[in-house]
């Protein structure tokens, strides 16, 4: 695939269909529902009974016919939440609470704050509406409905829901596994201290991260030294063991750059150089694994903005496939108000703003500094906006943002 590689820079959705061309789904397993958290839901569910199970009061009151409201009602049993009641006598009346089961025969119950017990019964104001206070069995989710569609990541609320039905265990994507490999001998772990030329790695914490968010289990996290021997090795070791490879750095032009021949040794560099800005120098690919298949690869540019913008336009939609989770498919986007003015070049720009409400519209404010060096411009950012290429933006001009959210 090498001769196809074009010299001009590639748009982003010619990277992005290339980059997730035949990209099947991992397979589904079955895990506790505790643990589901964040995950794929890998299957359709359905509704295994009727929620509520039963007819049941809204209020602590009185359960009666709504017929016999306007009256004193003898009370005949007292209904507790988690206890089975007696059918009820017409002319009478349950003292009951909150959740509890309605007496066969009820169909309505008053609150007790507008009830007054005497030695009779209690005093029930009328006229009373059919229904009111009752939570009618089945109102939630009848049995057999669907509960949730496959696709949908699991939050807090849907952990609930489906606990609400029973369902103790749950089908999800089983994480994508990803390697990720550092490169640059001016590296050394946050901890080390430096010595002259070295910086801090803070690229490969930073993919761990967000490829957790994104859905993956990062299985390895090494370090790799600019040569390409060792760089071989690396990618070969990596492709063995994961659905993904990714490296950080190493794949611009320069002679330490060994990430895209050591590509060309195992497997295939499918696209090379986007027309965006950060994160030009990207390479996408495949690698052989010892299984005989094909490992995917992604080659983020190392400068830090390139790497984590990279990182949400790549890694994202990319996990999102490999668990088929449509909605990890594109960035919510919005139109905004600049509250910037820029100029482009023949690059699209891909800039970190923060979005704030002002008079009713939500406006975007760039960092100052957009240099992809600096990281700075990232931690606020909520969104980045996407400015094509050869534009002029003044403030208040109308552009698209792409919300930063996993
Ligand atoms: N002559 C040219 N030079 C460069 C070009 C070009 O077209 N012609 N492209 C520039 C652009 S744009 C980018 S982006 C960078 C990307 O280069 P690489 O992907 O090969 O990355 P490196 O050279 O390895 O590193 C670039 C920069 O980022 C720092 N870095 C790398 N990894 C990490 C990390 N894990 N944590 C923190 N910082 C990291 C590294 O020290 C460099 O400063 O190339 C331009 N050059
Ligand atoms: O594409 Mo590089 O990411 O501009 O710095």
């Amino acid at each position: 695939m090498v001769e196809g590689v074009s010299e001009g820079l590639h748009d982003l959705e010619t990277a992005l269909a290339a980059m997730l061309e035949g990209v099947t789904a991992v397979e589904s397993e079955s895990i506790e529902l505790a643990m589901a958290h964040g995950r794929i839901l890998a299957s359709t569910l359905p509704a295994l009974m009727d929620t509520p199970p039963a007819d049941n009061s809204a209020m602590d009151g009185y359960a009666l016919r709504a017929a016999d409201a306007g009256r004193t009602l003898p009370i005949t049993q007292r209904v507790p939440a988690g206890h089975a009641p007696q059918p009820l006598a017409p002319g009478c009346c349950a003292r009951i609470f909150t959740g509890a089961v309605l007496p066969e025969g009820a169909d309505s119950v008053v609150r007790q704050e507008v009830v007054e017990e005497t030695s009779e019964g209690a005093i029930i104001p009328g006229p009373l509406t059919r229904g009111n206070s009752v939570r009618r069995r089945g109102r939630e989710m009848q049995r057999g409905e669907t509960l949730l569609e496959a696709g949908i990541r699991l939050n807090a609320a849907a952990i609930g829901f489906l606990a609400s039905q029973g369902y103790a265990t749950v089908p999800v994507r089983r994480r994508p596994r990803v390697s990720l490999l550092s490169t640059g001998d001016e590296l050394v772990p946050p901890g080390t201290p430096l010595s002259p030329g070295q910086i801090h790695n803070s690229n490969s914490p930073m993919l761990h991260a967000l490829l957790s968010e994104f859905g993956a289990e990062v299985i390895a996290a090494h370090h790799v030294r600019d040569d390409r021997e060792a760089t071989v090795a690396a990618l070969a070791d990596a492709a063995s063991i994961s659905d993904v490879v990714i490296t950080i750095g190493g794949v611009s032009i320069g002679e330490e750059d060994h990430v895209r021949a050591a590509l060309q040794q195992l497997g295939t560099l499918d696209l090379w150089r986007l027309s965006i800005k950060p994160g030009k120098p990207l390479a996408l690919g495949r690698i052989h694994n010892r299984a005989g298949g094909l490992t995917r690869f992604v080659g983020l540019a190392g400068n830090p903005v390139s790497s984590y913008v990279g990182a949400w336009l790549f890694l994202r939609p990319l996990m999102g496939a490999l668990q088929q989770c449509p909605a990890q498919a594109s960035l919510p986007a919005l139109r905004v108000r600049a509250g910037f003015e820029t100029r482009t070049e023949r690059r699209a720009n891909y800039m970190r703003v923060s979005l704030t409400t002002e008079n009713d519209q939500l406006v975007a404010y760039a960092f100052a500094d957009q240099d992809s060096s600096v990281l700075r411009s990232c931690v606020q950012a909520d969104a980045l906006a996407v400015i094509p290429a050869w534009r002029d933006i003044a403030q208040g001009d109308m552009i698209d943002v792409l919300r930063l959210q996993p």
